[in-house]
């Protein structure tokens, strides 16, 4: 392009138009040379200006910038208060056990100390009584995935696998033993469930009970931690984590731990606990995770101590593939550390193992889980394999390991050598016709239960696996 047109309008400029521009470099306040001494130091005169062309070629640009968003408003977005720390959680934890559009179920009886052991009560289903469902909820028993806010009481069906289960603890708790199971299966059969209905059973027959809602938890590296000074080879405590698994042991627990006294001197805890004190007063310590770890040692001495009446104890754990392999948290030479190298659930493995029981008595139950969990090879074997050697004679091959696999865990082995696994399956027919039955009961259910209707939901539920059934007949109910 020719340098004498005008880049903007294209008007070709004459000599006459072109503006007199003073060259850049002369600083304005320097005198103009002059001839004498008197003129030399006078300010000069300003230039006359000349009158602006708006056609002529600027040597710089001047004047205003175009914006293109000038007509526009700045937009405030009011996206409300933002949520407390915490409070996401909760919302998504949150338990209802009660809906009040749900209908009351007249012919509903409430659950008593030894419904659930009795094989006359299989297929029936029964509600909760009320300070058992505190009791329930103070220890984390209900899952924000099962369906409790859909009826008006929170009620539970007994099942072949729950008086099998009940009968288990009471038998250990009569001869002084620990019963050791865990609940195998598959997803949505009940596990958690049946962990549940053991709780309640527990509680109404006044046991102790202590309960892992998610083992998940001391595992993934999402609670502090600290090495236990003198444990050789270390071990980890996890101080904010016991101190609310205390909180909430206490209050689940508060009548038989006033009923039950220490048998020794604690002058170790924040407040002097001695002899003959109830349980719920040495609980009541634990009020920061400083002292945790101690009150928690303590508490476990006296719940373990011989030669003392003490009531069975029920300890129960959900997610047990999350404790069967290396944890997330790291050592000071930032190796990883295994699982059963954290005291506390160490505690836990020891009694599945068979090392240590209960004085009084009791059953120590895990449940594994197919939503949330990881594969952990070594613990898949032996279950299997234990289930097989359970099985009347001939009916199972035993699995045998993969000779080309090296990631078998000694330590898992170990601990479930020895365990009773049970399977939880999916319902029979007479079971979900009960609970059909009760979902009709509650105005969940619109169809009339017959024999029809039964076959064709417990066939849509994969052969009556109950969550399974749950969605195919309530899940436009869904809340
Ligand atoms: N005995 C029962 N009485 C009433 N409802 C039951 C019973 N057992 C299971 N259910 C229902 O079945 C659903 C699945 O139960 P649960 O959460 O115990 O399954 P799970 O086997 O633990 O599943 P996952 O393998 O995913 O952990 C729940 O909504 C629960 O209400």
């Amino acid at each position: 392009m020719s340098a004498s047109k005008c880049l903007r309008c294209l008007v070709r400029p004459s000599p006459t138009t072109l503006p007199v521009s003073v060259p850049q470099h002369v600083p304005k306040n320097i005198a103009p040379f002059s001839t004498t001494g008197a003129k030399a130091g006078q300010n000069p005169k300003p230039a006359p200006s000349v009158p602006k062309n708006p056609n002529a070629l600027q040597p710089y640009r001047s004047g205003k910038k175009m914006t293109l968003s000038k007509f526009k408003k700045n937009k405030v977005i009011d996206r409300g208060k933002a949520p407390l720390p915490g409070e996401r959680k909760a919302w998504r934890k949150r338990i209802s056990l009660s809906n009040d559009n749900a209908l009351p179920v007249p012919w509903l009886t409430q659950m008593r100390p030894g419904d659930m052991a009795d094989s006359g009560n299989v297929a029936k289903v029964f509600s909760l009584p009320a300070g058992l469902q505190d009791q329930l909820r103070a220890c984390e028993a209900f899952k924000p995935t099962q369906s409790w806010n859909m009826f008006r009481t929170p009620s539970v069906l007994v099942r072949n696998e729950t008086v099998d289960v009940m009968g288990r603890m009471q038998q250990a708790a009569g001869e002084n033993k620990t019963a050791r199971l865990v609940l195998t299966g598959d997803k949505f059969t009940g596990k958690s469930l049946m962990l549940l209905q053991a709780m309640a059973h527990a509680y109404l027959n006044e046991w102790i009970v202590i309960h892992v809602p998610d083992a998940q938890e001391l595992t993934t590296a999402s609670t502090e931690y600290a090495p236990i000074p003198g444990t050789d080879p270390v071990q980890y405590m996890q101080p904010n984590y016991v101190l609310k698994l205390i909180q909430n042991f206490r209050k689940a627990n508060e009548a038989v731990l006033s009923k039950t006294y220490t048998a020794t001197a604690h002058p170790e805890l924040p407040q002097n606990i001695t002899v003959n004190t109830p349980l719920l007063n040495l609980c009541q310590t634990a009020k920061e995770p400083e002292g945790a770890w101690v009150v928690f040692r303590a508490l476990w001495n006296e719940l373990m101590a011989k030669n003392v009446p003490r009531p069975p104890i029920l300890f129960t754990l959900d997610g047990l593939a999350h404790i069967m392999k290396m944890s997330d948290y790291r050592s000071p030479s930032f190796e990883l550390i295994h699982s059963h190298d954290l005291a506390f659930v160490r505690h836990f493995t020891e009694l599945l193992a068979g090392n240590t029981s209960f004085p009084g008595g009791g059953a120590v139950i895990a449940a594994t889980s197919r939503s949330n969990a990881p594969r952990v090879p070594s613990m898949e074997l032996v279950l299997a394999q234990r289930e097989a050697e359970q099985a009347p004679r001939g009916a199972a091959e035993v699995p045998q390991p993969d000779p080309f696999f090296r990631g078998y865990d000694k330590r898992v082995e170990s601990v479930l050598r020895s365990v009773d696994v049970v399977r939880v399956n999916g319902a029979s027919k007479p079971e979900a016709r009960s609970l059909m039955e009760y979902w009709a009961a509650s105005g969940l259910l619109r169809d009339t239960v017959d024999e029809k209707l039964v076959t064709e939901k417990w066939a849509l539920g994969g052969n009556g696996v109950l969550g399974e059934m749950e969605r195919a007949a309530l899940m436009t109910m869904r809340i």
